[in-house]
């Protein structure tokens, strides 16, 4: 931030959406080619202020060089990295080689592209797109400060029974009634920090983000079915919503209780996605439709909203 003549600026630039493909061909081996499609974002914030005072560009870092900079070095990765690391990688270069870099941001999308599996054999080069997505934000400041999130976007999940909704609120504009059988279906966006709050904190093994993920979504979604052949009853979106992150901060504190956790907070935006009964009648025919938990009428518009963070009480010890 500057003040310059009364006003105060802040201000950061940077690109959106550099679209990236990398593939590591493994000719021969067992698991066969790995490919990763990647939406990456860039922003800089940078002593650059005579640009915006006095069209003065000669601190600028053009967004066209940071789009470059995303394919140069995708290149350099020979190994498979994650988007974790290469976030890291990337947002390392910016305040490493420019020295008006203060911080860089780097977020990245992954487009879910997963391995075929035809008659039940992975195929070596073949993949589909599945649905939910994978993404990181890294925030690294040039004193090494670090901001490391990850997360899942648009994991949809539905279970047909074994939730309800009862003893809220009731006022004259109630007219919804006690349930204690509903559907539930919800979009799942969940995040999470790593708690690695320096660069030189991330362990020089590298530290396995991907496998990270994967445990993370399969906790939350083990929770929200429960067990599958009885489930779990859910009476209310914020309880399970509770449930889940529980179920992430705990896991993490059971494997590393002498050490660190590694997961700081997990943020989860649970929309509430509506089934709704559906009750058809006439005139003449009172009950063309009459439901029974059968018939459904599904909406997103409008659909609840629920949201919450769950961290760690600081130990007062
Ligand atoms: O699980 C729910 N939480 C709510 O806050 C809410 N509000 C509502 O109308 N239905 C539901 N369901």
């Amino acid at each position: 931030m500057a003040t310059e003549g009364g006003y105060k600026l802040e201000q950061q630039h940077g690109k959106s959406r550099v679209r990236v493909s990398r593939v590591w061909r493994r000719p021969g081996s067992d698991g066969g080619d790995l490919v990763v499609e990647w939406s990456v974002g860039v922003s800089l914030l940078s002593d650059c202020l005579p640009a915006y005072l006095s069209g003065d560009n000669s601190s600028i870092v053009a967004t066209d060089t940071m789009k470059n900079t995303v394919y140069a070095k995708a290149k350099e990765c020979t190994e498979v990295v994650s988007m974790e690391s290469f976030a890291i990688i990337l947002a390392k270069h910016f305040i490493t080689f420019y020295p008006q870099v203060t911080t860089a941001i780097v977020n990245i999308v992954e487009k879910p592209w997963e391995r075929v599996t035809l008659d039940g054999q992975p195929h070596v080069h073949g993949f589909k797109l599945g649905s939910e997505k994978h993404v990181t934000e890294v925030t690294l400041k040039k004193c090494g400060a670090l901001s490391l999130i990850a997360g899942v976007q648009g994991l949809a999940l539905l279970k047909t029974t074994q939730s309800g909704f009862e003893g809220f609120v009731r006022d004259r504009y109630t007219i919804l009634p006690d349930t204690r059988e509903r559907m539930l279906a919800t979009e799942v966006a969940a995040s999470w920090r790593y708690q690695f709050e320096n660069i030189s904190n991330i362990p020089a093994k590298p530290f396995c983000f991907s496998q990270r993920y994967q445990e993370v979504k399969k906790v939350l979604v083990d929770t929200f079915f429960g067990p599958p052949n009885v489930g779990v009853y859910s009476p209310s979106v914020q309880n399970t919503l509770y449930l889940m992150a529980k179920a992430v901060l705990d896991r993490y504190l059971c494997w590393t209780v002498s050490r660190f956790h590694d997961i700081a907070f997990v943020q989860l935006n649970m929309p509430n996605l509506h089934f709704l009964p559906v009750n058809l009648s006439s005139k003449d025919n009172p009950s063309i439709v009459k439901f029974a938990d059968d018939v459904f009428l599904p909406t997103d518009e409008p659909h609840g909203t629920i949201q919450a963070t769950l961290s760690r009480a600081r130990s007062k010890l």
